[in-house]
């Protein structure tokens, strides 16, 4: 799809009639849906392949605020930063991948309004088992892959990565936030490998205590210390032939950096209490959710430790990153847990999908899951609704949509004719009260007393 800058005619309403009919000869035939919002996120047009796609009317809606139609995060997000934007949606009914483009319309040198195009992607229609499947035909990939779900360009990119990480016998280090994937990435590629039948063994540096991280990596002999009262193999001796995966490798205490630095260098170590050399091949996967480089500055990683492990370096971004993969790994979840305890299967909300792009999700994809778990438990019926996810979930969201439904109030009503100053007040007081939850408070921020904002609430109803 190309983007045009589109000059918007809406000085005044006569000017604004003649744009809507300059965009109904522009767009009328077109198979993609078009829809105009203009800089309040007010609705000037949609056209009829918009209007057949999404099940709404250009005769309803126009005038409204884009929060009554089935918008996207994209439109409100290209609306707010004023910048154009690519991106998709999954159609919450048909199933479908809609690919979306937004381009700014100008008024002379200022900001009129986003046009927006919908183009629905050619695959087959697909079940709601199958939704938010990714397209297996885009992307050949081994098996060992396949627990990967998502198809921003950034996974794409991992995933590319990966696949050759796999092939070669490099020590990989991987970095992200907690809960992105990182061990996922790291089983992966050794399933990949030619090791594959040879043993993953995982550990995680920053979870051992510091007196028994010696051991548990490279073991000990009986009586090394007091109660080894047997020998045992550590992991890296456990892990021969194989990959071991150390996770959190920045939390590793610098003494302990150098026999991992000796294992990578002459590939033998000591039990310890022993004095015989074991000879180990092993490929080190390393992760953390630490920053490596300021480690070294402070003086808490070796910088040659780092070098050897950063052979292969994956980054590995977090949801709020790649936003686009949210609603794929939600369907992926709902219809794991669906086939694991056989609850019924559910479908979101499009306000839930809303509140799930505006969410910053600090856990990632394990927060993602977790509360997926939780909804497909707990939530009865077929469909997962805004209110039935946590209000950490969806505040960010909330408070856009109160916000640009107020912003439409300056102009017009929810019956497109101007505002009186009681319907004003009635928002500005309603607004108010959400987002602060006391009379005392939303006084406070609108600088009137307690008592004023008690009142009104009364006299609109808002309260009891
Ligand atoms: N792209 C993905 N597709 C499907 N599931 C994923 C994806 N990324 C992560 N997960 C799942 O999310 C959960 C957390 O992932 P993982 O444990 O690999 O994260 P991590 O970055 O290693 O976390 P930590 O730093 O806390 O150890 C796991 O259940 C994993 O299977």
């Amino acid at each position: 799809m190309t983007r045009a800058k589109v000059t918007h005619l809406n000085e005044n309403r006569k000017l604004n009639d003649l744009a809507n009919s300059s965009y109904s000869g522009l767009f009328r035939y077109l198979i993609d849906g078009v829809l105009v919002v203009n800089s309040l996120g007010l609705i000037e047009y949609m056209n009829p392949a918009y209007e057949e796609m999404f099940g709404v009317t250009n005769f309803a809606l126009k005038g409204k605020s884009i929060y009554q139609t089935p918008n996207d995060e994209i439109v409100l997000t290209s609306l707010k930063s004023k910048k154009p934007i690519d991106g998709f949606l999954h159609h919450p009914y048909k199933k479908k991948r809609i690919s979306v483009t937004s381009s700014l319309l100008m008024q002379g040198n200022s900001f009129g309004g986003v046009i927006v195009i919908y183009r629905e992607e050619k695959a087959e229609s697909i079940s709601s088992e199958e939704y938010g499947k990714p397209n297996e035909e885009t992307r050949y990939l081994p098996k060992a892959f396949e627990g990967v779900i998502g198809n921003s360009k950034s996974i794409k990119n991992i995933l590319y990565i990966s696949e050759k990480a796999a092939k070669s016998n490099a020590t990989v280090l991987i970095t992200g936030e907690t809960g992105c994937g990182k061990g996922l990435f790291a089983e992966a590629i050794h399933k990949a490998s030619k090791q594959s039948s040879m043993p993953f063994v995982k550990i995680n540096c920053g979870a051992i205590p510091y007196d028994l991280l010696e051991s548990e990596l490279f073991g000990h002999e009986q009586g090394a210390f007091t109660g080894a009262v047997k020998r045992k193999i550590g992991k890296f001796e456990q892990a021969n032939g194989g990959t071991i995966f150390l996770d959190e490798i920045g939390d590793m205490p610098m003494n302990m950096q150098v026999k991992v630095l000796r294992i990578i260098q002459e590939k033998e170590f000591e039990r310890v209490g022993g004095n015989e050399s074991i000879q180990c091949d092993v490929r080190i996967i390393a992760a953390t959710h630490r920053d490596l480089r300021e480690l070294i500055e402070n003086g808490s990683f070796r910088e040659d430790l780092y070098y050897r492990l950063n052979v292969i370096p994956i980054h590995v971004p977090s949801l709020r990153e790649r936003k686009e993969d949210i609603i794929e790994l939600t369907y992926h979840y709902m219809r794991k847990i669906h086939k694991e305890t056989g609850v019924p299967m559910k479908a979101l909300e499009h306000e839930v999908e809303l509140a799930f792009y505006s969410y910053q999700w600090p856990g990632n994809i394990r927060e993602l899951k977790n509360l997926i778990e939780r909804l497909m438990v707990l939530v009865e019926g077929d469909i997962i609704g805004i209110n039935d996810i946590p209000k950490e979930v969806s505040n960010i969201f909330r408070v856009n949509r109160d916000s640009i439904i107020n912003t439409s109030l300056i102009n017009n009503n929810s019956k497109g004719e101007i505002a009186t100053l009681d319907e004003y007040e009635r928002e500005i007081i309603k607004n108010a009260l959400n987002k602060f939850g006391s009379f005392n408070k939303a006084a406070k921020a609108l600088g009137v007393t307690h008592k004023t904002v008690a009142a009104k609430a009364r006299k609109y109803n808002i309260v009891e």
